[in-house]
């Protein structure tokens, strides 16, 4: 249920689809051994006319076995020493460590410090802007950091990653007197959700698991408030691999919904909240062979990691000064950490931005454990927000997401409904199209502006979680102001008119006044 109770407004109609006009394509290859490679786009690299681009790429990996890089990675206890003595190899069924805490992915770090920073900047920067299999990715262009195990005819990749950094210059101007403010487009992406990035890890994890280790996971499961079932559901299907969702009934939108349905994933629409789908699911993964998606699985933030690398990589190396996140579940603030303190630790540069997190108010509990000091953190019932996808009151991520934000002398702050529409609908006004989760870290941006925490000239990143499309119905709520005690500022209705020219040019006349 949304806070608002308006029907479907009728503001805005479908384009018939006129057909696509097909271009002819520079086929590009580009080498992916353990040197930084040179990019070619002359045809003689060409593999033979039967062989795919995965079977090219085994050829390939057959030819120089090593790899080059003898990397490894492996779970141990979220916050366990170098030296502790319980760990996991990656290829075990396990999602939480003996004393029942999180689990996290930790690498051969050693292995990877015998490469100096330099090496790995040029390797990945190599990668961007081609198809070689598995690299044309932005999660695999980085896969000797993500799953350096794994073997190429296991990934199970829709090209996700490399996602659009954009210099956000009117909303920075207009509404912050900023001029170095950038918004990472994380949801411009397969399924529309920076979800894509943690999913191609997981189900390529699965999918070895199955086809090459012969486990008897029946399927992947997980609890979603839209994103992580409609990547699930996407990458499932690509790998032929059954998917079942675990969905709040009635609080999600409905692209969301359609998502899974389309993918043919196994939906189950629960009467309860999202936590309420997220005991469930942990209890029938404990004992039904279904693989769990949801990000208590650490292997989902190796992936979603990547983002943060892909921003340091496309400011040719330089750190933002702060980095804003809307957190919901709270798995993907600490892979935003982690992404950034690997590259710190290896090299590739100095130091990591401060991080803030941004919550909805009517779904905050980690604001009001940073509030509280970090003292007695307590789980809430989240209320609805039109930030759906991050109405959530039991974070799994709590403990990752309190040591993202403590060691990046980070901040929590949050958004009402009010400010988090109109913080979206003013970045529409500059030509974004913003999903409310990203006018959360917006409103944020917009407090953290007006209190001078964020300086006018302080590089700003802020990430945005999906795309406007998949959440259509809050916009056309806002922009017809039918919501229950929220003024739409910035509302933009249709004007109806007569069909005729004295008609038409008179509304012109009045709209235009003064603009010439
Ligand atoms: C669109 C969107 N934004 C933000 C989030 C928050 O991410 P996290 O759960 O990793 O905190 C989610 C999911 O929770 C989401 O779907
Ligand atoms: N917003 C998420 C909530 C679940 O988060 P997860 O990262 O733990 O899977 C969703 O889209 O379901």
């Amino acid at each position: 249920m949304y806070p608002s109770s308006s029907p479907t407004p009728r503001l805005f109609k479908a384009n018939p689809i006129r057909g696509s006009s097909r271009k002819p394509f520079t086929r590009i290859s580009c080498s992916s051994d353990s040197s930084p490679a040179k990019a070619t786009t002359s045809s003689k690299n060409r593999r033979p006319a039967e062989e795919n681009i995965r079977e090219e790429a085994a050829r390939r990996d057959h030819a120089n076995p090593s790899n080059g890089h003898g990397l490894s990675a492996w779970y141990v206890p979220f916050g366990a020493q170098e030296d502790g003595e319980e760990r996991y190899s990656l290829d075990e069924i396990v999602y939480r460590s003996q004393s029942g805490g999180l689990l996290d992915v930790r690498h051969d770090l050693s292995a990877l410090k015998k490469f100096p920073g330099s090496y790995w900047r040029s390797l990945f920067d190599s990668r961007v802007g081609h198809t070689t299999w598995p690299y044309g990715s932005g999660v695999w262009s980085k896969k000797e950091w993500v799953l350096p195990e794994i073997d190429g005819e296991d990934i199970v990749s829709l090209f996700e990653g490399n996602s659009n950094l954009f210099w956000a210059e009117r909303f920075g101007k207009d509404y912050l007197g900023m001029n170095d403010l950038w918004v990472k487009h994380c949801g411009i992406s397969h399924t529309g959700s920076f979800k894509d990035l943690g999913m191609t890890v997981l189900v390529s994890q699965v999918n070895r698991l199955r086809r090459r280790l012969k486990r008897p996971i029946v399927g992947v499961g997980c609890a979603s408030t839209g994103d992580t079932s409609a990547a699930l559901s996407a990458y499932c299907a690509a790998a032929r691999i059954p998917a079942i969702v675990f969905l709040p009934a009635d609080r999600i939108s409905v692209a969301q919904l359609v998502q899974p349905i389309a993918n043919g994933a196994t939906v189950l629409s629960l009467d309860t909240d999202f936590d309420g789908c997220m005991r469930l699911i942990r209890e029938v993964t404990a004992e039904f062979p279904i693989y769990l998606a949801n990000s208590l699985n650490s292997l989902r933030l190796e992936g979603q990691k990547t983002a943060a690398i892909e921003i340091l990589q496309q400011f040719d190396w330089e750190v933002p000064d702060w980095v804003v996140v809307p957190g919901g579940n709270l798995g993907n603030i600490y892979a935003f950490y982690k992404g950034f303190e690997m590259c710190r630790d290896l090299g590739l540069v100095d130091r990591v931005p401060r991080l803030v997190c941004a919550q909805a108010a009517n779904a905050n509990p980690l604001y009001l454990y940073y509030k509280a000091g970090w003292t007695g953190f307590q789980p809430i019932t989240a209320s609805p927000t039109f930030a759906s996808a991050i109405q959530i009151g039991d974070p799994v991520s709590i403990d990752r997401a309190v040591f993202a934000i403590r060691s990046t002398d980070g901040i929590v702050e949050e958004a009402t409904e009010e400010e988090l529409m109109d913080a979206m609908a003013q970045a529409d006004r500059t030509g974004m199209f913003a999903c409310p989760h990203t006018g959360v870290a917006l409103a944020a941006l917009i407090k953290l502006r007006d209190s001078g925490v964020i300086g006018p000239h302080d590089r700003t990143v802020v990430v945005s979680t999906a795309h406007g499309l998949k959440f259509t119905q809050a916009k056309v709520d806002y922009h017809s102001k039918e919501i229950v005690d929220m003024t739409c500022r910035y509302a933009n209705p249709p004007v109806n008119v007569k069909a005729d020219f004295g008609s038409v040019m008179d509304t012109l006349k009045k709209k235009l006044a003064g603009m010439l």
